[in-house]
């Protein structure tokens, strides 16, 4: 037996997300993130409340100087220009070339032709970590997706293979949101069963989570188990702030005060991890 926040006779024993959530909180990691308008506060506001350090950097001139200092980079297509993309092209090689995880979020990357070769062309950057919704996941595997806009249409199950493939043509992890989140290194996998239905019904939280998954990525050393833990943080945390929240605003409120309550002991027994 085990004093630490993790029961070791789990469903996915490996993961121990309490323990990844300590290490992220100790680390509080500088995470740097590219990301779209509508996200930047949101997704500032639940960077810090879950213990880590957002800086939003996002000018050509200073991204790539930037993603050298940071400890992990998140890029996000939501609301792209082509000025933008000079500078996640240039902050995306600078964190591979200086040993630091980034993360890629393809938001709405089915809609436009525009997306989809801004999408491709990132996701041939060695993102660490690709994090979407079926319908973007499907669509940057190659298969068709019936997504409307930034929000998803199609079930996280459909998605599954072709999240399997796009790691394997990446070489990182690929992690598909929705009701159950699925997360794959191309061989290995995991489903994790936390969140609750307002989640989509709040603008940014999947870029929002996309900055945490970036936090654990900086504070960790299993990637794969990192990303379990870190959608499993995250959809307890969704759980927790539903429950007397009364609509989409107040639950948003309470979501940011739940991932900062949340401890670890509290996620080793709430997480719903289990291999796949
Ligand atoms: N129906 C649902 N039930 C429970 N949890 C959900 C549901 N839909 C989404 N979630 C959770 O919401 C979080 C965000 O995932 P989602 O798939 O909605 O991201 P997204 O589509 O990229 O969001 P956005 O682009 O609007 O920021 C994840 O933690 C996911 O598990
Ligand atoms: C609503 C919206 N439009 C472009 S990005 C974004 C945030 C959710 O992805
Ligand atoms: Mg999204």
């Amino acid at each position: 037996m085990t004093d630490t926040p993790d029961a070791p006779d789990t469903a996915a024993p490996d993961v121990r997300p309490g323990e990844k959530l300590a290490a992220m909180r100790a680390a509080a990691p500088l995470v740097q993130n590219i990301t779209n308008y509508v996200a930047m506060n949101v997704m500032a506001n639940a960077l810090l409340a879950a213990g880590a350090s957002p800086a939003m950097v996002h000018a050509r001139e200073e991204s790539a100087d930037f993603a050298a200092i940071a400890s992990a980079l998140t890029i996000n297509i939501g609301t792209l220009s082509p000025e933008w993309v000079a500078s996640m092209e240039a902050a995306a090689a600078s964190a591979t070339a200086h040993g630091k995880p980034w993360v890629l979020d393809p938001v709405a990357v089915f809609a436009t032709a525009y997306r989809a070769e801004v999408g491709a062309q990132l996701a041939g950057l060695n993102p660490s970590l690709i994090r979407g919704n079926a319908s973007e996941i499907l669509a940057l595997s190659g298969a068709a997706a019936g997504g409307k806009g930034a929000d998803a249409g199609d079930a996280v199950a459909t998605a599954e293979a072709g999240a399997r493939a796009l790691s394997a043509r990446t070489g990182g992890i690929v992690a598909v949101t929705g009701p159950v989140d699925y997360v794959t290194d191309g061989t290995r996998g995991y489903r994790i069963a936390n969140g609750h239905p307002l989640m989509p019904k709040v603008t940014a939280l999947g870029c929002s989570l996309t900055g945490i998954c970036g936090a654990f990525l900086a504070a960790g050393e299993t990637p794969l188990e990192d990303i379990a833990a870190a959608l499993a943080f995250y959809g307890l945390a969704g759980e927790r702030a539903a429950q007397g929240a009364g609509g989409p605003g107040s639950f948003a409120v309470a979501f940011i005060d739940e991932l900062a309550a949340v401890t670890p002991e509290d996620l080793a027994a709430g997480a719903r991890i289990t291999p796949a």
